[in-house]
């Protein structure tokens, strides 16, 4: 721990030079943004592009490979996430996550999820003895303390009428929602959230982005979002990192972030130098304007992504029916460590498809990806991305 230098005290969390290679895979590359304190900042990106590797590095599930990951608490103490065993990591550095595929007890009711979540402090009021469970009267005042919050943050996730259901007996949205208000219930200054609006409805959408906006108003919880669906991101957050390829392509506000022509590329799955033609074809004169005042040069590729993203064996975008959807394997890294030379990890059956992104020749398989769309056109459009697991 060392104390936090005052350049920093808004960032809560700093990424800086994150690679974490496997084998000769290179899921991220010298990836380097800031989190600030009280904001909901979102990591958004086509699948593959290594969002939840992120995330695993950031909370010990990883080791990353090079690179720092500090992590600034309120009280101006500092963590090396990376030099942390990852089960201090909620205790000491306040990180709680969420993941992909809902992880709750689905035997156990919705209260006792949210006090399962809170073992540890129950156990330190035991003072780790039997005795201490039925003697001691710091036992029986945590323990009181802790239905308290369970309660308090049912009531926020609007679950309390069910706190005495099974958990698996929930709606997909109210389990999602469950999630987030057992991971509050360790009191993380960050929260990580790993698609938390996969698979909602636009109801249950709705209900989570009121949670994650009361969570950002009235806790101070700072939020860090993996999400491909792009209404929430759009409405929730305050700032957005893009990833391709695992390295930054983008890292602005909502507005600045959706009308980046290399966001753009990266979503519909087409070489940056066609991205003018796609959108004159779609006619998105916002996109367009910008695109004549030319792109911000400090972040990302100078003339193409794929050639950061080096050789590149994988899927161009596609979309469905009338809206542009982010492409399921857009992303799905064909990136290798030039230096290792290994070979770049297959795609899997349903995303090899026969199509690739070369770096050189403007890709016949990109073209009808960038006639088809009618409605949405920029990546804040595409509603429900076709990238929801
Ligand atoms: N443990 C691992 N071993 C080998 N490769 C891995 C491992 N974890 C991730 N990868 C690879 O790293 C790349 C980034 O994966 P990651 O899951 O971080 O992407 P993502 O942006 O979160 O994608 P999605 O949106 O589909 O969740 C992918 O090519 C993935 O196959």
């Amino acid at each position: 721990m060392s104390d936090a230098s005052p350049s920093v005290n808004d960032a809560i969390l700093q990424v800086e030079h994150l690679s974490m290679k496997f084998g000769g895979l290179v899921a991220i590359g010298d990836l380097s943004f800031q989190a600030r304190r009280g904001e909901i900042t979102a990591l958004i990106g086509p699948n593959g592009a290594g969002k939840t590797t992120v995330f695993n590095c950031i909370t010990g599930f990883y080791k990353p490979s090079e690179g720092m990951l500090t992590l600034n608490r309120r009280d101006g103490s500092s963590y090396l996430l990376e030099r942390l065993p990852n089960h201090e990591i909620p205790a000491r550095a306040k990180v709680a996550r969420t993941f992909q595929n809902i992880r709750l007890f689905s035997g156990m009711t919705l209260l006792e999820n949210l006090l399962v979540a809170q073992h540890n402090k129950l156990m330190k009021a035991s003072g780790y003895t039997i005795l201490g469970l039925f003697g001691f009267s710091g036992y029986r005042t945590a323990s009181a303390e802790s239905i308290d919050l369970a309660r308090h943050w049912l009531e926020k996730a609007d679950l309390v009428d069910r706190a005495d259901d099974p958990a698996g007996d929930l709606p997909y949205g109210a389990q999602r929602r469950l999630e987030i208000a057992r991971a509050m219930c360790t009191g993380p200054e960050l929260l990580c959230l790993d698609e938390p609006a996969a698979g909602l409805n636009p109801k249950e959408s709705m209900a989570l982005n009121a949670l994650l906006m009361d969570i950002k108003d009235n806790t101070g919880t700072s939020i860090l979002l993996i999400e491909h669906d792009m209404a929430v991101v759009m409405q929730i957050s305050d700032h957005v990192v893009v990833l391709e390829y695992g390295r930054k392509i983008s890292d602005g506000s909502p507005h600045a972030v959706r009308t980046d022509p290399r966001v753009i590329a990266a979503y519909l799955g087409v070489e940056d130098e066609d991205v003018e033609t796609v959108l004159i074809e779609v006619g998105d004169e916002d996109v367009i304007e910008q695109l004549d005042t030319g792109p911000d040069a400090t972040h990302g590729p100078g003339s193409s992504s794929s050639y950061f993203a080096g050789p590149v064996t994988d899927t161009v975008g596609h979309s469905e029916g009338e809206r542009v959807t982010v492409s399921k394997g857009a992303s799905k890294a064909g990136q290798v460590d030039a230096r290792s030379g290994a070979a770049a990890r297959p795609a899997s059956p349903a995303e090899a498809k026969p199509t690739e992104k070369p770096s050189a020749a403007k890709s016949s398989a990109a073209k009808p990806a960038a006639k088809a769309p009618a409605k949405p056109k920029t990546p804040g459009d595409s509603n429900r991305g076709g990238g929801n697991e």
